[in-house]
């Protein structure tokens, strides 16, 4: 499948089940130098651990969710993440063209789960996260096993949709649909993102 085919029926599938698994999104050689640029970042202190709920309703709370992050934008010093940044905002244009979905912009970060860490059932999109309509998540492991732990668990209708976190892939997925990172037995790389129906300056706004 081409490259616009995969897009076709990403645009197909986001507005039926809600939800697609898009392989090989970057590719091994990517990873490998995503995964360096974040294993840098978190030994220099780059990276914070995460948080729930929004500017005053901000809380740190382990029994919700173990990840540390680190913000990426325009400003990043690699080559690479504009490289990822490009890919995501042309695929945010034309999910736009073709769905309508008023998405003006995104945002993204890079996430490490520990070892036995996980993130509990929740949505991205809610009263004070309004503004996400598609999440999206690429995964970073690049020798993930069976075993390992650290699955999407997509909570949809009729079903329970388990995606495993491989290297390269990409999910993507509506933000009000519930989700949960399983318990991961190893360290997770991923970079996570939300494409937005507002510009990122202004989502403070209701
Ligand atoms: O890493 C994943 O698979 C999902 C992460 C997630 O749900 C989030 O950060 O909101
Ligand atoms: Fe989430």
């Amino acid at each position: 499948m081409n490259n616009i085919e995969k897009l076709n029926l990403a645009i197909d599938e986001l507005s039926g089940s809600g939800y697609f698994v898009w392989d090989d999104f970057v590719s091994y050689e990517e990873v490998g130098k995503l995964v360096s640029i974040a294993n840098e970042g978190n030994q220099s202190g780059a990276f914070k651990k995460a948080g729930i709920g929004k500017q005053a309703l901000f809380q740190l709370d382990k029994s919700i969710r173990g990840d540390y992050i680190q913000w990426l934008d325009r400003k990043n010093e690699h080559k690479i993440i504009h490289q990822f940044l490009d890919k995501v905002e042309l695929l945010k244009n034309t999910l736009n063209e073709t769905c309508f979905l008023g998405l003006k912009d995104f945002e993204t970060h890079f996430a490490i789960y520990p070892e036995n860490t996980f993130y509990k059932k929740h949505v991205d999109r809610f009263q004070q996260n309004a503004h996400r309509v598609i999440s999206f998540v690429l995964y970073l492991n690049e020798n993930w096993q069976e075993g390992h732990g650290g699955e999407l668990a997509l909570y949809l209708d009729d079903k329970t949709e388990i995606v495993k976190p491989l290297a390269g892939r990409l999910l993507l997925f509506r933000s009000e649909l519930e989700h949960e990172v399983l318990m991961s037995y190893k360290r997770r790389f991923s970079i996570t993102g939300w494409m937005l129906d507002k510009d990122m300056s202004l989502t403070f706004l209701p």
